[in-house]
């Protein structure tokens, strides 16, 4: 597609003919059904639907992976008519992105109906036949979705729970009202407005030149150590941050802090996580853990990090009773962030 922008350059204005990149255009065209809701109600015309319940999207299987169906707006109409839901339920519904080709996509939690609570969860079974698949805990099935869908159902679950939890003003008590893309809400007697929120989270991983340092919480799935992470205080910069979750979690300083990549989390609610690579302080490699956050934490060798990475398939117990040293899987940040470290400690033990 050709878009064309006017430049003024000096006193002249003049027309420049660069075509926008298809990666402009999207842009450009998400942005405007955020701010235009007589354009984003004309988007959901063509537009597809990804459906939840209860924050649990709706999942087909397939080839021992998770597909997220999508429905048009006349399919869902269908359904809505079938469910015994009113087809303006349609108005609850996100935007939450849109295709090259720019097919808006949009979310929809067929549970989530504040005026008809009870009668709306008396139809799962049904609908789960009706639609073929099931609505399934995200956090079960992340890592069997593919990288598109992973983040779509991410960014559509933060977005429908934050909704859900915003639905009158904190100041004046009102009922909020969110515009048709979904992008805020808007308290009518005063005009506050309200704009979807996450949590920033460090993700760090500690290092002492040779060794990292990984951690358990006792919620962790058996036998798997993750890189430390925390939320960040109110006025923390995320370097103090990082400083004062190795304190609190291990007892050690940290110094030479190296932004390696950020993602966003859909886990507790909807943070945004952002890794970092940290090295201790000279002579500061004595763990202290603080058993109020962590179950355990441990130095670990370039080998046996690499040897975990590249271990795949389920993690049972063996014969002894324990369960072999395993990482989070790949679609995690904090797989992204042991693997850098493994790849620059690799380069570095080379032979120049
Ligand atoms: N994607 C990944 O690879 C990855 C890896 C590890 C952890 N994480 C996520 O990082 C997050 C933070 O890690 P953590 O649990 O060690 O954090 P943490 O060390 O800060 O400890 C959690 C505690 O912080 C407090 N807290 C402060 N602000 C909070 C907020 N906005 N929301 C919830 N609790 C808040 C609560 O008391 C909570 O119990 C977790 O939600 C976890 O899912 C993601
Ligand atoms: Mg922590």
């Amino acid at each position: 597609m050709f878009l064309y922008c006017g430049i003024a350059c000096r006193r002249k204005f003049f027309w420049c003919y660069r075509p926008l990149s298809t990666y402009v255009t999207k842009t450009r065209y998400l942005f405007e059904l955020k701010e235009d809701d007589d354009a984003c109600k004309k988007a959901q015309q063509t537009g597809a639907f990804y459906l939840f319940h209860g924050l649990a999207p709706l999942l087909q299987t397939s080839a021992h992976q998770y597909l997220a169906p999508r429905h048009s707006l006349l399919e869902l109409e269908r359904l809505l008519g079938k469910f015994g839901q009113d087809a303006q339920r349609i108005e609850d519904s996100v935007l939450i992105g849109c295709s090259e080709q720019q097919e808006a996509w949009f979310a929809l939690d067929l549970g989530l109906d504040s005026s008809f609570p009870i009668s709306a969860s008396l139809h799962k079974p049904e609908m789960e036949t009706e639609l073929k698949g099931s609505f399934i805990e995200l956090r079960k099935a992340l890592f069997q979705l593919n990288a598109r869908d992973a983040s779509m159902l991410s960014t559509a679950q933060a977005l429908l729970r934050w909704h859900d939890a915003h639905q009158f003003c904190s100041r004046s008590g009102q009922p909020t009202k969110k515009n048709v893309a979904g992008s805020k809400r808007v308290c009518p007697s005063n005009n506050i407005i309200y704009y979807p929120q996450m949590a920033p989270v460090v993700i760090t991983l500690v290092s002492d030149g040779t060794r990292c340092l990984l951690a358990r919480q006792s919620s962790f799935p058996k036998g798997m150590y993750s890189a430390l992470a925390g939320f960040c205080d109110i006025g923390e910069s995320v370097e103090e941050t990082i400083r004062r979750e190795v304190a609190e979690e291990v007892g050690l300083e940290v110094e030479s802090l190296q932004y390696c990549a950020s993602q966003h989390w859909p886990f507790p609610s909807g943070s945004l996580m952002i890794a970092c690579h940290a090295t201790v302080k000279p002579g500061q490699t004595e763990i202290q853990v603080n058993l109020r956050e962590l179950e355990t934490a441990a130095w670990f060798s370039h080998d046996e990090v690499a040897t975990a990475l590249k271990r795949k398939g389920s993690y049972t117990q063996q014969q002894n009773g324990t369960f072999p040293f395993w990482l989070p899987p790949k679609l995690a940040i904090s797989h992204q962030l042991i693997k850098e470290w493994v790849e620059k400690q690799t380069c570095s033990s080379l032979p120049a």
